[in-house]
């Protein structure tokens, strides 16, 4: 087979992967507070290094690398370095009546080799958070960084060659092919963070090995806004979940549904905010340094593509849409008219256009919701506790906040994921933590005690009597 990566030096990592994973089932607290030690000092004494390869890669601004790429992994590794005694320590469960006599608890073990495979949108936030989870768990990790960020990714790949042995973490940098020769190992699990549409050839490759997985993937999220809201406050946080990133957020409101009466003076509204943040001296949007690029020209062409199908349909351009390919910028954009044959109605849109759509009744809203796939995230803005109650309690997302947006990515006391289309298993804190651990129920019999001896054959009378009893009582 003619292939351009060395695929006998994967299997030589993930063979020495497989005996460390082994040797790592009794690893202390201690020795895994040691290695996410290692991995925040390299960090926190890098942070220029870091700046500069996500920056290389499209113009993401600082601030944003900051606290987006940065502070949410170092955040995270904090969290579990406080936690980890915790949630390694067996958990007790209490034990029922007719098991009376027996003790039981859960002992979290490593599930053991794990494959990390990493977007491009947040090429060092994707790839690093979840390794600290697998960390923590006390796995073993291969990391696959995006091949659409190559800064980045070489970035990733000399970090982990300076914290750590590869035994334990190695990074395989590479394209698809890459990526399916790693799914054909063995691994124990496979965290992935992409597309549904991969998500899907990820399972497939998981069921082959009965490998778990945790997929992080994407959809339609959207945000619906209630007549009964601050306009300006919902107009400026929709503006930067949605802008920020150059809108490449897999959480970002992919579109607004906004109650009919109000729809005319929340575009206003998102119009100066747009203006307000990203062109204060108006000179011009794409003159901005703090509004990052679209990756490449393959996903600005695929952009484009859904402002002129939309366009050709009938929709209109109500603020922005304006494209420079050679910089491949595309300027903050909202769309309105819309209709469901329109591409960027159907399609996850990634990118800075927002399509505004009216609804009469919340009714009508969460009827709209509940016809398409359950989304990443969800997003209400209203002061009526009635109205978010009833979203929340008549809609599926795997998330969702009210009267803000993506900020629940930094809580990480909540599981952060999806449901079916948008995602299958939890990160962050501790549930990353369970992500990578198997759950082991252990139960202590006392020798020579056991009430299940009184159900075993050859039955009679008693026996009859006591199982109907369990019948009866339990
Ligand atoms: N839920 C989340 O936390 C989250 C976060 C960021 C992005 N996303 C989603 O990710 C998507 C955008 O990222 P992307 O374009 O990098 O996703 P992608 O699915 O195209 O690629 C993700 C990774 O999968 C690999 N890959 C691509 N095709 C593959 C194949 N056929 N077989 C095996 N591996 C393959 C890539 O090399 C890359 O490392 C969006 O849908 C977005 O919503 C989700």
């Amino acid at each position: 087979m003619n292939q351009n990566f060395n695929s006998i030096a994967i299997d030589s990592t993930f063979n020495s992967q497989k005996s460390k994973s082994i040797s790592l089932r009794n690893s202390t607290t201690a020795e895994r507070v040691r290695q996410l030690e290692k991995l925040q000092d390299w960090i926190k004494s890098h942070l220029e290094d870091i700046r500069k390869a996500i920056y290389a890669d499209f113009k993401k601004p600082y601030p944003e690398i900051d606290a987006s790429e940065i502070f949410v992994v170092t955040s995270e590794i904090k969290h579990a370095i406080k936690n980890l005694a915790s949630w390694m320590s067996p958990k007790k469960v209490s034990t029922p009546t007719p098991m009376l006599g027996s003790k039981a608890h859960i002992q979290y073990e490593p599930k053991g080799t794990t494959l990390i495979i990493a977007p491009w949108n947040y090429p060092f936030n994707l790839a690093i958070g979840p390794l600290v989870s697998a960390l923590a768990a006390g796995c073993t990790a291969i990391v696959k960084p995006s091949e659409l960020t190559p800064h980045t990714s070489a970035l990733i790949r000399r970090m982990i060659e300076e914290i750590y042995e590869p035994e334990l973490v190695a990074v395989v940098e590479g394209e698809v092919e890459v990526a399916q020769y790693l799914l054909s190992k063995p691994f124990d699990h496979i965290f992935f963070t992409g597309s549904p549409a991969v998500g899907k050839i990820i399972m497939k490759a998981a069921a082959e090995n009965l490998a778990s997985v945790t997929l992080e993937l994407g959809g339609k999220s959207p945000a619906i806004v209630d007549s009964d809201v601050d306009i300006q406050d919902a107009a400026s946080k929709i503006v930067w979940g949605k802008y920020v990133n150059c809108g490449q957020t897999c959480i970002a409101p992919d579109y607004i549904l906004v109650q009919e009466n109000i729809k005319n003076e929340l575009i206003e509204a998102i119009h100066s905010k747009i203006n307000e943040m990203y062109d204060p001296k108006i000179k011009g949007i794409d003159e901005s340094k703090d509004y990052a690029r679209i990756v490449n020209d393959k996903h600005l062409k695929r952009l484009k593509h859904l402002l002129d199908d939309a366009n050709r349909k009938g929709a209109k351009i109500a603020v922005g849409g304006k494209i420079i390919e050679t910089e491949n910028y595309f300027e903050p954009t909202v769309m309105i008219d819309l209709t469901e044959e329109m591409d960027v109605m159907q399609e996850e849109i990634f990118g800075p256009i927002l399509p505004i759509i009216t609804y009469s009744s919340i009714e009508e809203a969460i009827n709209y919701i509940n016809e398409k796939s359950k989304p990443l995230a969800l997003y209400i803005f209203s002061n009526s506790k009635n109205v978010s109650e009833t979203i929340l309690t008549q809609t599926s997302s795997g998330g969702a906040v009210v009267n803000d947006c993506v900020v629940h990515f930094l809580q990480n006391e909540l599981p952060f994921g999806g449901v079916n289309n948008s995602g299958i298993g939890k990160a962050h804190g501790h549930f990353g933590f369970l992500s990578f651990s198997n759950e082991k129920a252990i139960l202590e019999q006392r020798v020579g005690l056991t009430p299940s001896k009184s159900l075993y054959p050859p039955y009679n009378f008693i026996t009859k009597k006591i199982s109907q009893a369990l019948l009866k009582w339990f």
